[in-house]
């Protein structure tokens, strides 16, 4: 259980809340949007407390996707975003020119245009949590917490969805929170983060200061993960068995030390009066030095195999 937290998310920034499973970032979402009641304390926005709001209230202010399946019924891609729009419609619903204006820009953010009259129920996994994230920006709330937004989406859309709720926050000045797994993503483009590590303690603050602290190592370093705070990224630990003497030219070393870690070994520069084992040239030609004399593997999964022997 989380305790004691005093976090503030800022308005026209990205805040992202990490933490590893089951520490609690699905729980504080639901609290913050008033599905939970707090245990203790209250959430404010704009200084105001979100319990004190009816739900239209709420609804103008706030906009939340969650986890959770929804059933969108018979309604198209643009049916459901247009949902957004509901707490600002006024008695009739019916949807304004403007209104309708909005929906359009908001499906255009996400790249789901050519979702908008699709069935909602039809969609993959990855293009029903952009149609429901243009809901949210439909909606044009002060805050918008998404939980894991990115889940289901391939690799350029993760980022492409990240760096437009950092650029959202920014342009149009709502408070964005957004829980993601996505580590090394959300500490390039996120204004700030609030860390769930293994105790349960909230962290706060820039990501360069939790890779300072320490706390991004401590929370998420395991067994076959080492979080490097100079490059920010996470790489696998890998056992070194043997040191190598190897050549390539810059372009290509780091892909040899990739390849070749895998295989247990490590590259070391040659010593003056050392001939290379492995050599690899600018033309992608490998050269491998064995008691039996010189081979030249095709490529690096043929290297890989030869040296896997070594
Ligand atoms: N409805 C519930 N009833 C009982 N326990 C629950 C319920 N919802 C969540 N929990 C428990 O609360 C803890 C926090 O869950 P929560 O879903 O908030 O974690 P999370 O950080 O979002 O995890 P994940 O990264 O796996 O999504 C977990 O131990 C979970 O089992």
């Amino acid at each position: 259980m989380l305790t004691d937290l005093r976090l503030t998310a800022r308005a026209g920034e990205l805040t992202v809340l990490l933490g590893p499973n089951g520490a609690g970032k699905s729980t504080l979402l639901r609290t913050l949007c008033g599905l939970l009641p707090p245990l203790a304390g209250a959430v404010r926005v704009a200084g105001r407390d979100v319990s004190h709001d009816s739900a239209l209230a709420r609804a103008r202010r706030l906009a939340v996707v969650l986890t959770d399946r929804v059933d969108p019924g018979l309604l198209s891609a643009r049916e459901l975003v247009s949902l957004g729009r509901h707490p600002h419609t006024g008695f009739t619903g019916r949807l304004t020119p403007t209104d309708h204006g909005i929906v359009r820009w908001a499906l255009d953010a996400v790249d789901a245009a050519h979702l908008a009259d699709r069935p909602a129920a039809e969609l993959s996994d990855g293009e029903r949590q952009r149609v429901l994230t243009a809901r949210a920006l439909a909606q044009e709330p002060e805050v918008i917490l998404l939980d894991e937004p990115t889940a289901f989406l391939d690799v350029p859309s993760r980022v492409a969805l990240t760096v437009l709720l950092r650029d959202l926050a920014r342009d149009r000045g709502p408070t964005v929170v957004v829980s993601t797994h996505d580590l090394e993503l959300a500490l390039r483009v996120a204004d700030a983060v609030w860390l769930v590590d293994r105790t349960g303690l909230v962290h706060s603050g820039a990501p360069e200061d939790l890779i300072r602290s320490g706390a991004v190592a401590d929370t998420f370093d395991a067994d076959h993960l080492a979080f490097d705070a100079h490059t920010g990224t996470f790489g696998l630990r890998r056992p070194v068995r043997e040191e190598v003497p190897a050549t390539a030219p810059p372009a290509l070393l780091p892909l040899l030390e990739r390849a070749l870690a895998r295989e247990g070994l490590a590259v070391r520069a040659p010593r003056t009066d050392e001939r290379p084992r492995i050599q690899c040239e600018a033309s992608g030609r490998f050269t491998l030095r064995t008691a039996d004399g010189a081979r030249h593997p095709a490529g690096f999964h043929e290297l890989a195999r030869e040296v896997r022997a070594w």
